[in-house]
C-alpha cells in the first residue's frame, strides 16, 4: 500500500496506542505466571507474534473486551508443535529465543526477511554459555534459529552495544532457571532504559531482578505472580513521538496537538518531550493528568545523543530537517540494526524530500532551514517507523509526498492514518 500526504495543518485530541515495549514483557511475563490479564495492550503486528509465542509455548491468549487474557505456560514453557513466526519483531524473537532455551527440546524461530537479517549472535553465544545450545541455521547469527534447552543459568559475558533484548531476554528466562542468571556487560550497553521497562514489569510481576556494577542479576527459582492478576500497559512514548512532531511542526495558528494517555513509565523516548522543547516547541507535559499539548513553533537543530533512544531517530531526522540551523543525531550505530538501517534510509528519504544529509557510521547530520522540504515518493522499506516519521515531514513538505508500504504501520500503530486525519492532516494511508 501506498500514503498519500498532502502538506498540511493539524490541531485537536489524540491518544497515542499502549507501548509495544511493555506490552510484549506483559504477555510473556502472564505466560510464566499461572496466567494474568494484561489490560490496554497494544494489539499489532509485532505483539500478536508474542502472543503466537505463548500459545506454542503451551500457554493460551485471548482477546477480551480489549484486554489479552492469558493462561500461562506455567513455569517453563512447553516444546512448541511448530515452528515460531517471529514475523517482523525483534522484540519477539530475542525474548522468545531465550525463553525457548528454558524448554527441555527443541525450538525453531524464523521471521520475515527483515528479521531474518537482524544479529542475534551474541544472545546465542550466552544461551549455549549456560548450558543449551542456540544456533543460526546459517551460523552467521541471525534467524532462522535452533535452540535446544533446558539451561540451569549460571554466568555470561555479553556485549552491551548491539542490543539491550539480549539482556531483557536473558532477565525474563533467568527468573526460572535453577540458578539465575548473571549477565556481565562487555561493552556499554546501548538502549538501556529498555532493560529499565524489563525490571519494571518484572518487579510488577513479584519477580526480583537488579543492576549490578558489571551488569544485571536475576535469582533464580521464582515465580512470576502479578498482584491483582493483571496489568495495565501504559501509552506508548515512541508512537506519541510522530503526533507530538506533527503538532509541533504543523499545528493550526492558535491551536494545538493534545495527546492523551502519556503517563510517566520506564521508557526512555519520554526524552522526545525533552528534545522538542530543546529545539523550541511550545509544549507542556501535565504528568499528573497524562496529557502534553504542543503548539507550532520556529524550532532550531539540536544535538542529540540517541544511545538510549535509537526508536526517536527517524522522529529526530524530521524534526531537524524542518528546524533552522544543523541537528546533530549521535551515538546511533545500534540503529543500523533495526526493520532496516534506519540511519542510510532516513538520509536517503530525506535528501528526497530536498533536505541536506550528512551520514557517518554513528552520525546523521540534518542541515534544516536550507531548503524548503518539497514532496516526492519515497519508500518506508518495510519499516513502521520510517512510514510514521516520512508522514510527518510530509505534512510540512511543498505538495504531495507517497510514501511506499504504508501498511507496515501495523506493526506498532495500526490506526497511525486514521488518528493522523482525525487530526485533520490530509493523509491517506
Ligand atoms: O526491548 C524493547 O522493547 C526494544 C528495545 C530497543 O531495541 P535494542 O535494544 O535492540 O536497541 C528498541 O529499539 C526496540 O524498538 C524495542
Ligand atoms: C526496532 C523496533 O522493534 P523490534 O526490535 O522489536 O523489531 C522498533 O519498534 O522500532
Amino acid at each position: 500500500m501506498q500514503a498519500t500526504i498532502t502538506a498540511s495543518r493539524v490541531s485537536g485530541r489524540a491518544r497515542a496506542p499502549p507501548s509495544k515495549s511493555y506490552t510484549h514483557r506483559a504477555l510473556l511475563a502472564a505466560g510464566y505466571a499461572d496466567g494474568a490479564v494484561v489490560r490496554h495492550p497494544l494489539v499489532s503486528a509485532d505483539t500478536r507474534a508474542t502472543a503466537r509465542a505463548v500459545d506454542l509455548f503451551g500457554g493460551e491468549t485471548e482477546r477480551r473486551d480489549g484486554d489479552w487474557d492469558v493462561s500461562g505456560f506455567g513455569g517453563r514453557p512447553g516444546v512448541p508443535d511448530d515452528v515460531i513466526d517471529c514475523a517482523n519483531s525483534g522484540t519477539t524473537m530475542r525474548l522468545v529465543t531465550a525463553s525457548a532455551a528454558l524448554a527441555d527440546g527443541t525450538t525453531v524461530l524464523t521471521g520475515d526477511s527483515s528479521l531474518r537479517s537482524r544479529p542475534h549472535g551474541p544472545l546465542l553465544d550466552a544461551l549455549s554459555g549456560l548450558g543449551g545450545t542456540a544456533r543460526s541455521t546459517r551460523e552467521n547469527g541471525q534467524a532462522p534459529l535452533v535452540v535446544d534447552g533446558p539451561i540451569d543459568g549460571g554466568t555470561v559475558s555479553m556485549p552491551g552495544d548491539v542490543s539491550s533484548q539480549f539482556v531483557t531476554a536473558l532477565l525474563l528466562a533467568g527468573a526460572v532457571t535453577e540458578d539465575g542468571i548473571e549477565i556481565d556487560l562487555t561493552t556499554e550497553l546501548k538502549s538501556a532504559p529498555y532493560v529499565d521497562i524489563t525490571l519494571d514489569v518484572l518487579d510488577a510481576f513479584g519477580v526480583d531482578a537488579s543492576e549490578t556494577t558489571a551488569g544485571y542479576r536475576v535469582p533464580g527459582g521464582q515465580t512470576y505472580d502479578p498482584e491483582g492478576g493483571e496489568y495495565a500497559v501504559p501509552g506508548d512514548f515512541s508512537s506519541a513521538s510522530y503526533l507530538l512532531s506533527a503538532g509541533a511542526l504543523a499545528a493550526e495558528d492558535g491551536e494545538a496537538v493534545v495527546v492523551e494517555g502519556m503517563h510517566p513509565s520506564a521508557q526512555g523516548d519520554a526524552a522526545i518531550v525533552d528534545v522538542l522543547e530543546r529545539m523550541g516547541a511550545d509544549i507542556d507535559w501535565d504528568t499528573e493528568s497524562g496529557v502534553i499539548t504542543v503548539r507550532q513553533s520556529e524550532l532550531s537543530g539540536v544535538e542529540v545523543g540517541v544511545a538510549d533512544t535509537p526508536d526517536l531517530l527517524p522522529t529526530i531526522a524530521v524534526l531537524g530537517a524542518a528546524a533552522d540551523g544543523t541537528t546533530h543525531i549521535t551515538d546511533a550505530e545500534h540503529v543500523r540494526y533495526k526493520e532496516t538501517d534506519r540511519v542510510a534510509a532516513m538520509a536517503e528519504s530525506l535528501s528526497k524530500l530536498g533536505a541536506s544529509v550528512e551520514e557517518e557510521r554513528d552520525e546523521l547530520v540534518v542541515h534544516g532551514g536550507d531548503s524548503e522540504l518539497s514532496g516526492a515518493s519515497v519508500d518506508g522499506r518495510g519499516d513502521h517507523r520510517l512510514v510514521m516519521a516520512l508522514s510527518v515531514a510530509g505534512l510540512v513538505a511543498d505538495g504531495e509526498t507517497t510514501i511506499a508500504g504504508s501498511e507496515h504501520v501495523d506493526v506498532s500503530f495500526p490506526d497511525f492514518f486514521e488518528v493522523l486525519s482525525g487530526l485533520g492532516a490530509s493523509a491517506d494511508g
